[in-house]
């Protein structure tokens, strides 16, 4: 007999402007995973892939990222490896890699979800985010996508103990080999500490829509925040923190005042810095404004890049147009998508 369920995981746009590593907004993009389980086997689990994506991903179940995941947590919660009866994963996926759409987050959460149905752990909602938590660090893309919508998050200081414990390399939390190939993988994974992250939902005026603009290259979280500096001044700092505390409450008001709005997207923490990685960033942040382009309430690098996140109510076509036009001075083509605010994940039992 076979079983199956279905795992639903957002998008996520992390920032907003002025919230870096703090604020995240889940979209109406989505990672999508059927689960088969039928007669119990030695033979790991096939993993299939259609989408963005699918021509370079790794179908290996220890090297892909999400049933890496997965495994973390099976093998925190007592499980040594995949359940036999696993039969199957697919994967459809509409979150382009690399663009700054939160497809790593989402990949993560997806592999938590996975590995507390596989393992039947029952783990509460905080404990699923610990865990996710230990693999991706900042908790603005993997929170709005495990709680969906207009979210603001932080990660609790730890006690010296749990400190190490939530600092210990990705390789060892994820290591990339089967359970016979080598010694490290008798060893237990390192255990999230408990309450790592803890988040609140903000409100989000439903008239406002995402148009997410996404250059066709792709640019490495990674990569965009080695540019970032270690320090900032206390000017730039207070020029963000101003912002971000009039926009979370701003884009839940009716009507959103666009005027408030466009200058509580702007940042000096981490966009000013990408600039170099996205050729024609300046130019999109400083020549669109709500008086240009009516219904236009905000613009912003979603995420790390290079995709560009324009709020607005209306005449979503045309601002999305008029980037493009700026894109393609610098040589880069586009795709847009006009988004809606999304749920957060969703696991369904078939
Ligand atoms: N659905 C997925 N399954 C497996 N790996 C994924 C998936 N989504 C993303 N990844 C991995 O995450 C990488 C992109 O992560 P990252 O650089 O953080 O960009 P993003 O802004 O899209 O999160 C991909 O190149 C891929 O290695
Ligand atoms: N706060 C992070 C967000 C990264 O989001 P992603 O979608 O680009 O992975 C950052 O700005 O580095």
């Amino acid at each position: 007999m076979t079983n199956s369920f279905v795992i639903r995981i957002p998008a996520t746009s992390a920032n907003i402007g002025p919230g870096f590593d703090v604020v995240g907004l889940s979209l109406s993009l989505y990672l999508t995973l059927t689960v088969t389980s039928g007669e119990p086997s030695s033979v790991p689990p096939k993993i299939t892939y259609s989408g963005e994506g699918a021509d370079e991903v790794p179908l290996d179940p220890y090297r892909n990222l999400t049933t890496r995941v997965a495994l973390y947590v099976l093998r925190c919660n007592g499980h040594r490896s995949f359940p036999p009866d696993l039969v199957s994963i697919h994967c459809d996926n509409q979150i382009p890699f690399g663009r700054g759409l939160g497809s790593s987050g989402a990949a993560v959460i997806a592999g938590v979800l996975l590995g507390n149905s596989l393992g039947k752990l029952n783990l509460s909602q905080e404990r699923i985010l610990d865990h996710a938590l230990m693999v991706e660090r900042h908790p603005d893309n993997v929170t709005a996508a495990l709680v969906g919508g207009f979210v603001g998050s932080y990660l609790r200081e730890l006690d010296p103990q749990a400190t190490e414990a939530a600092q210990v390399p990705l390789s060892e939390v994820l290591p990339e080999y089967p359970p016979d190939a080598g010694e490290g993988w008798g060893l237990s994974p390192p255990v999230p500490p408990l309450g790592i992250g803890h988040y609140v939902r903000f409100k989000w005026n439903s008239s406002i829509k995402a148009v997410a603009i996404i250059p066709r290259f792709e640019l490495s979280t990674a990569k965009a925040r080695a540019v970032l500096p270690e320090t900032y001044s206390r000017k730039d700092l207070v020029f963000n923190m101003q912002r971000l505390a009039v926009l979370t409450t701003a884009l839940g008001q009716t009507p959103p005042d666009p005027e408030l709005i466009f200058e509580a997207m702007k940042d000096r923490v981490h966009q000013p810095y990408r600039n170099t990685l996205i050729p024609g960033l300046p130019a999109v942040t400083s020549l669109i404004t709500p008086a240009s382009h009516p219904g236009l309430l905000g613009i912003c690098l979603s995420g790390a890049g290079p995709t560009i996140l324009a709020l607005a109510t209306h005449n979503f076509e045309s601002i999305a147009e008029k980037i493009r036009e700026i894109f393609r001075q610098e040589q880069i083509e586009v795709d847009w998508k006009i988004l809606n605010v999304a749920e957060g994940s969703t696991v369904t039992y078939c």
